[in-house]
């Protein structure tokens, strides 16, 4: 489904400076995220984009990666410069970078409506949806930023990702989690989150830790007992977690933390240290920086990235220096 409305703001086109920039606005709404509280927050936005008399087009996701289909095919259309806004969750945003990947015209934003909402936090920089939507209707107070992106292949299977890759039991936790009748439950709750600290603190007493081999630039790690290994382009993980607090995603650099041998009771500590960035200094948490890494696990299992399930056991992952456009507030 798509609607054009009304292009300019009521007292010109030079308000809409950075917006008409991108010359075309469009929103993709996953209906479901936020268990359908997707749905409440695109009525409220859509309100206020009336009121503002904002023009632009509105798709609704009817399937699992539909959203990259209709980033690639909007994009495909035409060389405008064109924003495309996901609105959802991270699952939501992953798939409008993968669509929009390769079309330079393209700058991708986000309002906040899914459980993670890793992008918004550490890369758009809003602090909840209001602060979001305020990108689109103050466009003073936006600017456009190229940032890096990850570009991986798992199993034969290209595809990127703009937050961060786990594999270990984060990629296993998120999984259960997908599947279970409670994430559905504690998001009609609004309580997104606890569903993963649940599935957290039951996955680590069954999870089998396995043996990595871990290549980053080129120098090869080898890491017995890993829970999970992140790469990734932002500070922020798993809705939140500030895990990697240096990485940056304009410095051409990926950011990687291996957590091994610690003990589950360990483990649980050691995510309590990361609110003051204490895990960086625990022996068993290894981080390096690096424009590349490959990552082979000794035994079968599952690789997510931005919170997708994309793969399984071994991963080669490369930096895009600067390949996305993505709209973030103006620096103070
Ligand atoms: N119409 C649809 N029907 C079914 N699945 C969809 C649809 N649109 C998008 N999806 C899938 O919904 C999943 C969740 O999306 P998203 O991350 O944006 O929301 P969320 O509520 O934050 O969920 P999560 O807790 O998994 O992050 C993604 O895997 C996406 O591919």
């Amino acid at each position: 489904m798509s609607r054009m409305m009304n292009l300019k703001s009521e007292d010109g086109e030079s308000e809409l400076k950075e917006i008409s920039k991108a010359e075309k606005v469009y929103f993709i709404i996953n209906p479901i995220a936020q268990n359908g509280g997707s749905m409440k927050i695109w009525t409220d936005v859509e309100m206020l984009l009336q009121q503002e008399r904002m023009t632009y087009g509105v798709y609704f996701t009817e399937y699992k990666g539909h959203a990259r289909k209709l980033a690639a095919d909007i994009l495909s259309g035409s060389r405008i410069p064109s924003l495309i806004i996901a609105v959802g969750g991270d699952g939501t945003v992953h798939e409008v970078i993968n669509g929009a990947a390769g079309f330079p015209q393209a700058m991708v934003g986000s309002i906040p409506a899914g459980s993670g909402n890793d992008f918004v936090r550490g890369l758009q920089k809003s602090k909840n949806m209001k602060h979001a939507l305020k990108l689109l209707l103050q466009p003073a107070s936006m600017q456009v930023k190229a940032v890096d992106i990850g570009k991986a292949i798992s199993g034969g299977k290209a595809f990127y990702f703009v937050n961060s890759l786990g594999i270990g039991v984060d990629a296993e936790i998120t999984a259960e989690v997908n599947q279970s009748p409670w994430k559905k439950r504690f998001n009609s709750l609004k309580m997104g989150k606890l569903v993963y600290i649940y599935f957290f603190m039951k996955k680590i007493l069954s999870y089998k830790r396995t043996d990595m081999q871990v290549e980053v630039d080129g120098v090869t790690h080898l890491f017995s007992k890993v829970w999970f290994i992140v790469v990734s382009n932002q500070p922020y993980f798993g809705g939140g977690i500030k895990i990697l607090p240096e990485a940056k995603s304009d410095d051409g650099y990926l950011d990687v933390l291996a957590v091994h041998q610690l003990t589950p009771i360990q483990l649980m500590l050691m995510f309590i240290t990361v609110f003051w960035g204490g895990h960086q200094t625990i022996k068993q948490v290894r981080s390096y920086k690096c424009r590349s890494v490959s990552i082979r696990s000794a035994q079968p299992v599952l690789i997510q990235a931005d919170g997708e399930i994309e793969g399984n056991t071994e991963v080669s992952v490369s930096v895009i220096a600067h390949k996305m456009n993505i709209v973030t507030h103006q620096e103070d």
